[in-house]
């Protein structure tokens, strides 16, 4: 006997009023208890089929069924009661919340009472093998930590089919585990899953079936065994792709200038006495675990944190705390949480690209000047291949890795001579990556000194000269990139290392 399918979307398709396709004639059968993996290049249109499924957006045509029969979602609420859970890229958490409170938020049934929502709560984390503080307010986590909140949410509200959109983006390999498996155990016990990924060994590890959208249309499904990572990557882009290969990083000449020092930098937010320089020309990996201070050591040299202690020098001169001073001295962050921090969604692309700064941009700085703009826009569209209609477009409008290339291309082309790149590549397509990190290195090469935080020690040791290696706010090892792997810096990030790195 066939089963029913869980989920069924047939020839969908979804127009916005600006005049994008998202979709077209889209298709989708998600069976219960499967873990289907959706797969597609920035702007294919996979986050507008999550949202049809979510009942955040209506199909422009098409049907979709649920339980084998034809619903209209009209609102999210409809299609959460309805039994789907869906866990988006940029979590809408409450944060001023605790996680507690959070994780029962539009939970049914008894879990209003307090005793009850504990004893819940704690029997969620030993199914999902993972611990987090149920008192500690949402607004404090780490966006991985979140994460998890929501991936419990979930778990709370029942969900049979659960829709995870780059659910393990800013994790670490440690982490990313736990989410497997709570996604295995709960796909054992009939609970369906969705799984959006850019990263396609986890969707080929992972899932029992896989669809490919390219361009709005669904160009592959099947078996996700029939499948391998080149036939993903072909599918997905429409042309073979040359794997990012491993280059060893130029070595930086010894006497090379010192671009940027940090001295004994300090911070409450979880930073402990990190000392190290980056010089022209060469690219530094941090690599540490989720929760390891690697974020919060790029926020305090930049002076994002205005309570860290400690100097920080560009080009041998001291710089002031705080952003503005940062962007003065040459320093640009892209951070990790680039919605909060990156980007102004109502502005136009080339807008976005020719903001210095907004905290440093006041009125009575030069008027723009409006064809080197325009260029630079045209010139970030072209390099990081942005998907959209031209630089006019407002970033709401595009995919979500589209409006990351653009908090890219505002920083590369801004003129900084200190570049701190946090995850730049979560949520980018693999063709996009590539181009990423060869941007990162052609920086580097042309004299500018960066410092990249990534949870994918994979990607660190791709475009890295040197790694210092993170955990507990402290500094505890540094290695060549060339002398070291993946598997050491996971040994020293997890705090097994040699006697000499305890130093
Ligand atoms: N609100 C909107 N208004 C206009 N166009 C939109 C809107 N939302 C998405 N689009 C466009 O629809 C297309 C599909 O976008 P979608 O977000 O579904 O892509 P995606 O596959 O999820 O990409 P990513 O991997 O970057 O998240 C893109 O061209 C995007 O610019």
């Amino acid at each position: 006997m066939v089963d029913t399918p869980l989920l069924s979307l047939e020839g969908v398709g979804k127009s916005f009023p600006n005049g994008t396709v998202a979709l077209r004639g889209a298709r989708l059968t998600v069976l219960p208890g499967s873990v289907h993996g959706l797969v597609g290049a920035n702007g294919a249109g996979k986050s507008t089929m999550i949202k049809i499924i979510a009942g955040a957006h209506a199909p422009t045509s098409g049907t979709v069924r649920w339980k084998g029969e034809e619903v209209v979602w009209r609102d999210p609420g409809a299609a959460r009661k309805a039994g789907v859970a869906t866990i988006m890229q940029h979590v809408p958490l409450a944060p001023t919340l605790t996680v507690l409170e959070n994780v029962f938020l539009g939970a049914p049934g008894p879990w209003r009472l307090p005793r009850a929502r504990r004893r819940e709560f704690d029997r969620l984390l030993r199914r999902v093998h993972y611990e987090i503080d149920p008192d500690a307010e949402v607004a404090d986590l780490a966006i991985g930590e979140r994460q998890m909140v929501a991936i419990l949410q979930a778990l709370a509200i029942g969900a049979n089919l659960v829709v995870m959109d780059e659910p393990t983006a800013s994790l670490a390999e440690g982490e990313r585990q736990v989410v497997f498996d709570v996604v295995r155990r709960l796909s054992a016990q009939g609970t369906a899953f969705l799984y959006v990924s850019h990263f396609l060994d986890e969707v080929l590890s992972l899932t029992d079936r896989v669809t490919v959208l390219r361009d709005g249309t669904v160009v592959e499904e099947g078996p996700t065994a029939a499948y391998d990572e080149d036939r993903l990557v072909q599918a997905i882009v429409g042309r073979d792709l040359l794997a990012a290969e491993r280059r060893a990083p130029a070595p930086v000449a010894a006497d090379a200038p010192v671009a940027l020092a940090v001295r004994n930098l300090s911070s409450p937010a979880g930073v402990r006495d990190v000392s190290f320089e980056v010089r022209r020309g060469e690219v530094v990996g941090i690599a540490g675990l989720l929760g390891s201070g690697r974020s919060e050591i790029l926020h305090a040299v930049y002076g994002a944190d205005s309570r860290a202690r400690g100097e920080v020098l560009v080009d041998g001169r001291p710089v002031r705390r705080g952003p503005r001073a940062a962007v003065a001295a040459g320093m640009a962050l892209v951070p990790e949480d680039r919605n909060a921090q990156g980007i102004v969604g109502a502005f136009p692309i080339w807008k976005n690209i020719s903001l210095p700064d907004l905290a440093s941009l006041s009125s009575a700085r030069a008027l723009p000047r409006e064809a080197a703009e325009a260029e630079r826009a045209e010139r970030a569209i072209r390099d990081l291949g942005i998907v959209c209609p031209g630089p006019e477009a407002l970033v709401t409008e595009l995919s979500g890795g589209n409006a990351q290339k653009v908090v890219f291309g505002k920083w590369l082309y801004g003129g900084a001579r200190v570049f701190m790149l946090d995850e730049p590549t979560a949520g980018v397509d693999v063709g996009a990556k590539a181009d990423i990190l060869d941007l990162v290195r052609r920086f580097a090469a042309e004299g500018g000194a960066v410092l990249v935080v990534s949870s994918e020690f994979e990607e660190i040791l791709a475009v890295a000269t040197r790694v210092l290696v993170v955990r507990e706010g402290r500094i505890v090892a540094e290695r060549p990139a060339h002398e070291t792997s993946e598997e050491e810096l996971l040994m020293l990030a997890n705090g097994f290392g040699g006697a000499h790195d305890a130093a």
